[in-house]
């Protein structure tokens, strides 16, 4: 038996608060699959052009960051660990400081182009047999040929009110703040309609436990079930 073949890929995207990282994270650990968040990386650049100083509108002074942007994805039990020169910024990159000013150095093609070769590097390195990427452009850009992709979707309102839970007490703020983000972000990728061969999930009216199964499913259906008869083992 072989074990060289490449890993399954399941590309996950959509807007912010549809439940890209949670449900994939956890639709990963049933799968027994690897998890990669694209926006913490995009997360940890803006926390170094903080951390540099540099003006976040500045696309040269932004493009001069990537030569020595030294971005790490450490796996640990409770969730990968992610560092920057050395530094573990996996709490400093979700403060909504770093937040705020994300989509500009996400806008700046030159640094999609170079993040995208570290993600494509990371899936094509998993020690395990699939990976599951959510992002906003795995199933077009990172990953078109994935085996299964998605589009998470979730009404505005709901989004908004996940993340209110989670985040802060402000929910004007959060809906104001998650609403630009998304309407920054959309004009540099499309994650808003499915393209050609992208399944539409939409979860709105689903719980948690039930938008994983989703995915599982669909994975299932996909690649086949394992622990089946007749599955792939
Ligand atoms: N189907 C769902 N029902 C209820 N809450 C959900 C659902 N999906 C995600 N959540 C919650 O919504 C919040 C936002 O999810 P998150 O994974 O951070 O979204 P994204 O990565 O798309 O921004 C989290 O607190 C998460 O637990
Ligand atoms: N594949 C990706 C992933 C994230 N991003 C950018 O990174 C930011 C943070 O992504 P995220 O996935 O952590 O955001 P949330 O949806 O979890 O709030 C987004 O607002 C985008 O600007 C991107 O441009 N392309």
């Amino acid at each position: 038996m072989t074990t060289t073949a490449s890993p399954v890929v399941v590309a996950v995207d959509g807007p912010a608060g549809s439940g890209k990282s949670s449900v994939s994270r956890a639709a990963a650990r049933e799968l027994g699959y690897d998890f990669l968040d694209t926006g913490a990386a995009y997360r940890g650049l803006a926390w170094h052009a903080l951390d540099a100083g540099i003006d976040l509108d500045d696309a040269d002074a932004v493009r001069g960051l990537l030569a020595a942007f030294d971005y790490r994805v450490v796996p640990a039990p409770g969730g990968a660990h992610v560092s920057v020169g050395g530094a573990d910024v996996t709490e400093a990159i979700r403060e909504p400081r770093v937040t705020a000013v994300v989509s500009s150095v996400a806008r700046v093609p030159e640094v999609r182009v170079a993040l995208n070769d570290v993600f494509r590097r990371l899936i094509r390195e998993t020690p395990s047999p699939g990976i599951v990427v959510e992002g906003r452009d795995i199933t077009t850009v990172v990953a078109p040929d994935a085996q299964v992709r998605i589009l998470l979707t979730a009404d505005e309102e709901v989004r908004i009110a996940r993340r209110a839970a989670e985040l802060t007490p402000d929910q004007a703020a959060t809906a104001r703040q998650l609403a630009e983000r998304d309407k920054a972000d959309a004009k540099v990728v499309d994650f808003l309609t499915a393209a050609d061969g992208v399944t539409t999930l939409d979860s709105t009216h689903l719980n948690f436990a039930e938008t994983i199964q989703a995915v599982v499913d669909l994975v299932h259906d996909t690649v086949g079930d394992p622990t089946e008869d007749g599955g792939a083992l």
